[in-house]
């Protein structure tokens, strides 16, 4: 039975901004939308069917993280049923008291006993709710903890390149609604519980009294039941259709308060132009919410109406059989109550039902999730690597970014000497951080072979591979922590790291000197009493944490430049001195005063190994290198027969062509 009617897509409206900024609509991919509504279009009965896999899914969850809790709210629910019985028993023979022949004063006095067994099973009902209430309290919070664990453990541990993928992003995003609704969909169980052992209660005091009451109550609730669900899962729908344009409302919220673009956003008026964007790019967001809460309305009212005539119905079957004399009075009056209440409980079992469906929706989203991480994730175990490592080597090593068509390293073949300063040198987007990236067992090659003295990095231990690497990129993680762990960071969990070593290498000791808490100031300004560094301390900061680590590799990928003239030429220097028989150092830069004194240059373009040697040999050869080297120092006033010359001034070197 279909009972709902497949919405039209969520597209009607595309704001001015989402054209402007973002190039068209921002909408879930209605691709999958379509699939999903296969799911979605349930009838009310498959849901609840699906209902015992979903509260099971939840209830490990909850058994794994506090099991004595889950005990009490089980007992106490259980109870509370129990008393909902009992106190439609009691009202009962209150009424039978009540009703039956003789004075008034002799029916209220039969009445009392009942009347106080009542009162105690009142007392214990509420003693029993505030005890399932306390427990699915401490319940509810660890849930969530654990789904959130398992969410962040999961996305820690996927390759780049699924991060890199905007479909898996999408993916990420969509799931970190999981947790919260896992720990909603605890506090969703115990009341559907309650409502399950209520009705169970009502219903089976209702068919002990008549066996036609019990049809009449489920004939009232189910209209409320079919509006409930589906309003669910329209505002579903929807926010999975919205889902991106929401992230990018707040993308836009965010660069307004951000401090990176605190500059540009006051300087070049950009604040303006992105609160205009902000403000349209809501009243999109707007209009869709009205139409939910008009669809929602509608439902709602046309539910409404079905289950008042449904209790029409019950009331007039009910005269009908006290009329004929097939029911007795006290029994109706009970039954008005049960009725009432049961409806009520019906009533709530089903928004419960339906509240636990809809979270289910986001469970199954993190699901879904945790599933293709576990596909995607960086697989453990593989060949150890050998120790020490000689040469690292890349035989016709390809790799291309996903959805591109050109790759990005082409046909590579060189090596890395343990030992050795390696530079990387080329145009901008000659592939040197792609590299860098495969190197670092970041990616690994489509084709071809990159090899540590032997060992295949496709078949290697990737954690012993991110053990030996230490990566210094162009955009470096400014950690909010302290000086202190900022450089620390760089090897977290060891405990033998000599801090005063890796500070006084990269110059950030007299940095930290200057800091009014030494190596214990804060370096983050969203927190009072932090301090900031400037582009260049920050980077000895970074120089800081790359020999920190300790690693056979050290990859720099443009180190130098946000240094002044002196702290460049000395930051080379030691760059270079980090090289010994056990560890290559792999530098990336535009500036030719540092890669001059490299023991082999590697020269890319568009992706391939177009020249290579050292610096003398590459200058003689007269090719792209030479033409770089003398495109600088001519910049520099050092005239074309630069060959010894070495330009090695601040500011921005021009990027070659
Ligand atoms: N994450 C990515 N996704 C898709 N393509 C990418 C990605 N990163 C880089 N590319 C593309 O790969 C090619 C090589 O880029 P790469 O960043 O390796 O160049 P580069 O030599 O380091 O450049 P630069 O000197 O500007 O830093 C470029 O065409 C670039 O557009």
């Amino acid at each position: 039975m279909r009972l709902l009617k497949r919405p039209k897509p969520v597209e009607s409206a595309v704001s001015d901004s989402e054209r402007e900024l973002f190039g068209g609509p921002l909408r879930y991919d209605l691709g999958w939308t379509d699939h999903e509504w296969d799911f979605l279009e349930t009838s009310l009965l498959s849901a609840v069917r699906a209902m015992p896999r979903m509260v099971a899914g939840t209830l490990r969850l909850a058994w794994r993280t506090d099991r004595p809790a889950l005990l009490t709210v089980g007992v106490a629910e259980a109870g509370q049923g129990l008393t909902a019985a009992l106190g439609l028993l009691v009202v009962n023979s209150v009424l039978g008291s009540l009703l039956a022949d003789g004075s008034a004063a002799d029916r209220v006095s039969d009445a009392v006993p009942a009347l106080i067994a009542g009162a105690v099973v009142a007392v214990a009902g509420a003693l029993l709710a505030s005890w399932s209430t306390s427990a699915a309290g401490r319940l509810e919070p660890k849930v969530e903890r654990a789904a959130n664990e398992q969410y962040l453990h999961a996305a820690a541990r996927v390759e780049l390149e699924a991060i890199e993928d905007g479909e898996f992003r999408r993916l990420i995003d969509t799931a970190q609604h999981g947790p919260p609704s896992a720990r909603r969909m605890v506090g969703a169980c115990v009341a559907t519980m309650n409502g399950v052992i209520s009705l169970l209660a009502v219903g089976g005091v209702l068919t002990v009294l008549h066996p036609l009451l019990l049809p009449m109550l489920l004939l009232i609730a189910a209209p409320r039941g079919w509006g409930a669900m589906r309003v669910s899962q329209r505002r579903y729908l929807s926010v999975m259709a919205w889902v991106e344009h929401l992230r990018a409302s707040r993308l836009i919220a965010g660069l307004l308060i951000s401090r990176s673009a605190a500059h540009e956003v006051r300087v070049h008026g950009v604040g303006r132009f992105l609160l205009r964007h902000y403000r349209n790019m809501a009243e999109s967001a707007e209009t869709e919410a009205t139409r939910l809460a008009k669809d929602k309305a509608a439902t709602e009212l046309l539910a409404a109406a079905l289950s008042g005539v449904a209790a029409l119905i019950t009331y007039g079957a009910m005269a009908a059989l006290i009329m004929s004399g097939r029911m007795e009075l006290a029994v109706a009056g009970t039954a008005v109550v049960a009725v009432r209440s049961g409806s009520a409980s019906l009533g709530a079992l089903v928004m419960t039902t339906n509240s636990l469906h809809e979270e289910s929706l986001y469970v199954r989203d993190m699901e879904r999730f945790l599933t293709e991480a576990g596909n995607r994730s960086i697989p453990s175990g593989g060949l150890p690597l050998p120790e020490p490592t000689k040469v690292i080597t890349l035989e016709g090593v390809s790799f291309s970014y996903p959805g591109r068509e050109t790759p990005a390293l082409a046909e590579l073949s060189l090596t890395i000497p343990m030992g050795s300063v390696v530079a990387l040198v080329g145009e901008n987007g000659s592939g040197k951080s792609t590299l860098v990236k495969l190197l670092a067992g970041l990616h690994l090659p489509d084709s071809g072979r990159l090899a540590w003295d032997g060992v295949d990095v496709a078949e290697a231990d990737r954690e012993q591979i991110f053990d030996r690497v230490s990566l210094l990129t162009q955009d470096f993680e400014r950690w909010p922590v302290t000086a202190r762990a900022n450089i620390e960071i760089g090897r977290p969990d060891a405990a033998d790291g000599d801090l005063t070593a890796a500070a006084r290498y990269s110059g950030a000791d007299l940095i930290a000197e200057t800091l009014p808490k030494g190596f214990d100031t804060l370096l983050a300004r969203v927190f009072r009493g932090a301090s900031e560094l400037s582009g260049g301390q920050w980077q000895k900061f970074g120089l800081a944490r790359a020999q920190y680590r300790d690693a056979r590799m050290i990859v720099v990928d443009e180190p130098t430049s946000a240094l002044d003239p002196g702290a460049e030429i000395a930051a080379f220097d030691r760059i270079r001195g980090l090289a010994d028989e056990r560890r290559a150092v792999v530098l990336v830069t535009h500036r030719m005063s540092g890669v001059r004194y490299a023991d082999l240059i590697y020269v890319l373009h568009e992706g391939r190994l177009v020249e290579q040697g050292d610096h003398e040999s590459l200058l003689a050869a007269g090719g792209r290198y030479a033409s770089m080297f003398h495109m600088q120092a001519e910049q520099y006033g050092h005239g074309a027969g630069a060959g010894t010359g070495v330009p090695h001034q601040g500011g921005s070197a021009p990027k070659p062509t």
